[in-house]
């Protein structure tokens, strides 16, 4: 089976790459090493990813329709998942355009390209901030709360960008899944997010400053954001949308709790909540598990303890 990772040097990217590169599948990946956190990173993500076995790997920016289907034409690959995108919700305050382009604009080239490709079966990296605030709510996020009344130009993309994966499944008739992750964390995680943040300075013995008090997020372990998209290429139904997290919200104030045993020292003064930022996040996964059988394995602790094992050695 031909498959094609988009986003394939980033975070979630490169784990998936080693994962379906030991399941055995023909893969190819493409990325354009947008410039939101450093190409060295996603270039030793890559390198990561092919101990693990051989894939291609192509530099191609889905902005350029043209290059990007003179490119697919002749390929066949019979499936597409589509990671590619650039993240961050106060980025997207700062630069929202950006986000139209690189979210949404991007995302029609691909899904155009594909669908004229003949590919059965779009994958799309959805996320939580869908669900705009759950703070309020009390109860976990189903797939079908999403109404659109989000917290930030990002949210806005990623919900502009499933419904036109919607449109072009309606068009082209391939299965679409879309997956919304849950605050992904991990080795090799992005360098934007808070946890990454905290090991960097937690390394160099610095305070700690948090913003938002009241945070909680469903923090999800890699492994088990990848399980839930090799469980998902397993099972194209038509048209599902998932939600993929740990099902269990933590506060910051626990997740600095867990850091602490493996950084005694910690130190941590809270800071005002982030323009865009929402409360809480909070993933109901009976759906993606009554469907796909997805089962997250990993604790905060055992997934933060990988974590900083990865951090002492790359962050340094
Ligand atoms: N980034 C960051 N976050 C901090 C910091 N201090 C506290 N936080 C808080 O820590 C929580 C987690 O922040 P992030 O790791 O940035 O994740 P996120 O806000 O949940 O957003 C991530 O997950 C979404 C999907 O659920 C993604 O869509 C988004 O791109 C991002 O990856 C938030 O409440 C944030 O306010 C800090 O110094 N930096």
């Amino acid at each position: 089976m031909r498959i094609l990772i988009t986003g394939g040097a980033g975070f979630i990217g490169s784990h998936l790459a080693k994962r379906l590169v030991k399941e055995g599948y023909d893969l190819t990946l493409i990325d354009s090493f947008h410039s939101y956190y450093s190409k060295q990173q996603k270039l030793d993500q890559l390198a990561e990813a092919k101990k693990a076995g051989e894939f291609e790997f192509y530099e191609i920016d889905l902005l350029d329709e043209i290059q990007l289907k003179e490119w697919l034409t002749g390929r066949s690959f019979q499936k597409v998942i589509h990671l590619a995108a650039i993240p961050g919700v106060p980025a997207s305050i700062a630069d929202p355009l950006q986000y139209i382009d690189y979210d949404i604009k991007a995302t029609v080239n691909l899904l155009r390209a594909s669908g004229e490709a003949g590919i059965s079966h779009v994958v799309f990296a959805s996320s939580s901030s869908v669900y705009g605030d759950s703070g309020g709510k009390r109860r976990a996020s189903k797939e079908g709360d999403a109404d659109g009344n989000v917290a930030s130009p990002y949210a806005a993309a990623k919900f502009g960008a499933e419904s036109f994966c919607r449109a072009y499944r309606n068009l082209y008739g391939f299965d679409l899944t879309i997956l919304r992750f849950f605050t992904v964390y991990g080795p090799w995680a992005r360098p934007d997010m808070a946890i990454p943040i905290f090991m960097n300075k937690l390394l160099r013995k610095e305070k700690l400053h948090l913003y938002n008090q009241n945070s909680a997020r469903d923090y999800t372990y890699i492994d088990d954001i990848i399980e839930g998209i090799y469980l998902s290429l397993k099972n194209p139904a038509g048209e599902k949308t998932y939600n993929l997290g740990s099902g269990n919200p933590v506060t910051l104030e626990t997740l600095t709790t867990v850091l602490r045993k493996h950084f005694p020292q910690l130190e941590k003064e809270y800071a005002p909540k982030r323009m865009g930022d929402v409360d809480a996040t909070w993933a109901d996964i009976e759906k993606a598990t009554s469907e796909l059988g997805y089962q997250p394995r990993f604790s905060l602790e055992e997934g933060l303890e990988r974590t900083v094992h990865w951090g002492r050695t790359y962050l340094r």
